[in-house]
């Protein structure tokens, strides 16, 4: 038996950090996913442990799963089809375990991963026998929304095989869940991303389960239909960062500085609302596809403009702008910024040429472009066979 879910990456074209205090923000999805596959053992296999095979990293990590249980022995005992925050206390429990393995030291940053998959697991499985495959798409720590995709993925293939949800098991063929069905593994994907980054908004697991592009506001979703075309280079400045540190970090600035910070805030949510609405306005209207980048580029710049008050920039992200601003493009760094990466939007009479050279002269800097398709589809499933 076995089944595998599919979950897309995102970028945020407004508003990171300040939806973590409340302003609004705008996220789409973006063509790259991660994979997980899950396969329960036959009797025959005679296997007794919980592996999980981390494929682009050559990783494995095993339990037997009388270790699980032995240390986590109220985990399972009440399984149930409400998603469950893990304490403090399982959390060190959880962290003990994940210790055990021995993760290369350059690797550290993946035990906050592996840690949300022990919970989530134990929780929606309980003490079962099995091997879960993960590959990704994207790459880790760098603003693509890595953990979100990684944290609904693995809540998609743990609750196909559960009795929660209710999926067409014969269906050989990506499908997509029912809308109750989604709005279970978007609550689970969301007590991943906490242990992945401590206090997130949720926007982050919420584009990757729905997809297409979203307004986000104090945990609430609004589905947005784009009446423009909108193509935005992604430049990876390869500086890694983590996202938990980054927005502590932001939240240890608000509560020194309340009042500038709460402005601040605000203009964030003022600037993802005229976006929204920008993005929306039925097409033609009255102002064309150039009028419409023009003040897009102008809001990029001024959220960019706040997300250095808020202290998230960094020299390579200042670079990326530089380097931009020579060919007149707009940019702002993406996600929780600190390094990761940068969006600059690409107008749509932009000549291929100018495409070429900015992408020459980013690259020549060490940096990494990628233009990926946005505002596709969200979490998928499959069983069995190989769709
Ligand atoms: N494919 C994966 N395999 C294992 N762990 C992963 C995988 N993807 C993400 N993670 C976990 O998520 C962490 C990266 O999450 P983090 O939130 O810092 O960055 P991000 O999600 O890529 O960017 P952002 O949150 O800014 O969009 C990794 O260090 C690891 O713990
Ligand atoms: C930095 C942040 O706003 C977005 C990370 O992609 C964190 C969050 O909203 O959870
Ligand atoms: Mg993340």
């Amino acid at each position: 038996m076995e089944v595998r879910a599919r979950a897309p990456g995102k970028i945020i074209l407004a508003g990171e950090h300040a939806v973590v205090h409340g302003s609004a923000a705008v996220a789409a999805s973006i063509d790259l996913c991660t994979y997980v596959s899950l396969r329960f053992p036959t009797p025959s296999d005679n296997d007794d442990s919980l592996k999980l095979q981390l494929k682009d990293m050559s990783l494995e990590f095993s339990w037997p799963v009388s270790r699980i249980k032995e240390v986590l022995p109220e985990v399972a005992s009440s399984l149930s089809p409400t998603p469950t925050s893990c304490s403090i206390e399982t959390m060190k429990l959880i962290s003990a375990l994940v210790e055990e393995q021995n993760i290369p030291e350059a690797k550290i940053g993946l035990a906050t991963g592996i840690s949300a998959f022990l919970w989530l697991y134990t929780c929606i499985q309980g003490y079962k026998p099995a091997t879960v495959v993960v590959t990704s798409e994207l790459p880790l720590g760098s603003g693509l929304g890595s953990s979100a995709a990684l944290s609904v993925a693995l809540s998609a293939a743990l609750l196909a095989f559960s009795d929660s949800v209710s999926l067409d098991m014969s269906r050989q063929e990506w499908s997509v869940f029912g809308e109750s069905d989604l709005e279970l593994v978007n609550k689970w994907a969301f007590e991943g991303e906490r242990i992945i980054h401590g206090k997130p908004s949720g926007i982050d697991n919420t584009v990757s389960t729905y997809g297409n592009m979203i307004k986000f506001r104090s945990g609430s979703l609004t589905r947005l239909k784009s009446n423009m075309p909108l193509r935005m280079l992604i430049t990876n400045t390869k500086v890694g960062r983590n996202t938990k540190a980054l927005v502590a970090g932001v939240s240890e600035r608000a509560l020194r500085h309340p009042d500038a910070m709460s402005f601040v805030f605000n203009a964030v949510d003022s600037i993802s609302k005229e976006l929204s609405t920008i993005i929306q306005s039925p097409a033609p209207d009255d102002l064309s596809i150039t009028e419409k980048e023009e003040k897009i580029e102008e809001l990029m710049e001024m959220n960019q403009g706040l997300l250095q008050c808020m202290g998230v920039s960094h020299s390579a992200i200042e670079t990326v702008l530089r380097t931009t601003l020579k060919y007149k493009l707009a940019s702002k760094l993406t996600g929780a910024g600190g390094g990761g990466c940068v969006l600059t939007l690409l107008p749509t009479l932009l000549s291929g040429t100018v495409v070429d050279k900015v992408i020459a002269e980013l690259e020549s800097c060490g940096f990494q472009c990628l233009i990926a398709a946005i505002g596709g589809k969200g979490v998928e499933v499959c069983f069995g066979g190989s769709a």
